[in-house]
């Protein structure tokens, strides 16, 4: 492995959000019933996001096979019809712990902390270089293991909240098995100097404040 991958990789080992405290309350069963549906409310606003920084990102690639590909994560979110897709999926995992489908869509709820981490990965994708964007995006090389410890944590400790309901996960991650995999190959070919490296690293280690914020409001909102 070349030392500017074992960088990136390392980023996400010292600070990715399967650290926060809220996680680990989380998978050790220790989260209450208000907390979680806190949760998912406002990790909603995350993923309902996703697409829209999708978008910014692909308006910066410069050719038809680059789009193409970046194209199925908007479609892997939003579905090719309605009904289908990761959103619709999320929604479903809401409605499973006894959340309002309406409620979810309106946005209320959504703590202001959760907005400002939201905009600030949206705005990274929108004003940032094409390489900080991708290089934002490979935290997902460790969200599988997580959305797997999530999956086990949720059976075991959560019984209350129907299987259905963590399909978003189980389809979750195999494909960001593939879009990490993907957005590596393209920053360790874009990145020519080490300035290009260093800034790569800085928006991964932004990203992964993105995420650490995301909870510390949920965190602190519903305890
Ligand atoms: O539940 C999680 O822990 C988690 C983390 C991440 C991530 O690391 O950004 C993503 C997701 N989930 C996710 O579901 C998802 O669709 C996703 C897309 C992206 C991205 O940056 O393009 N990250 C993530």
């Amino acid at each position: 492995m070349n030392p500017f991958e074992a960088e990136l990789r390392a980023v996400p080992e010292q600070r990715y959000h399967h650290l926060h405290p809220f996680n680990l309350r989380m998978h050790a069963g220790e989260l209450s019933r208000e907390e979680l549906r806190g949760w998912i409310l406002n990790r909603f606003h995350y993923q309902r996001h996703i697409p829209i920084k999708d978008a910014h990102i692909l308006a910066k690639l410069p050719t038809s096979d680059l789009r193409r590909t970046w194209l199925r994560r908007i479609q892997d979110h939003d579905g090719k019809a309605p009904g289908e897709g990761g959103i619709e999926r999320w929604l479903r995992l809401g409605e499973a712990a006894g959340l309002d489908r309406k409620e979810l869509l309106s946005g209320e709820g959504v703590l202001p902390g959760v907005r400002l981490a939201v905009d600030g990965y949206v705005n990274l994708c929108r004003h940032g270089s094409l390489l900080e964007a991708v290089a934002a995006s490979l935290t997902e090389l460790f969200a599988p293991d997580l959305m797997r410890t999530r999956i086990a944590a949720f059976e075991k400790h959560y019984p209350w909240i129907d299987a259905e309901g963590l399909r978003y996960f189980q389809i979750r991650v195999r494909q960001g098995r593939q879009d990490s995999g993907e957005a590596l190959a393209l920053v360790l070919g874009w990145a020519r100097s080490r300035t290009d490296e260093e800034r790569a690293v800085a928006a991964l280690r932004f990203k992964c404040d993105v995420l650490w914020a995301l909870l510390d409001a949920v965190d602190g909102a519903y305890r």
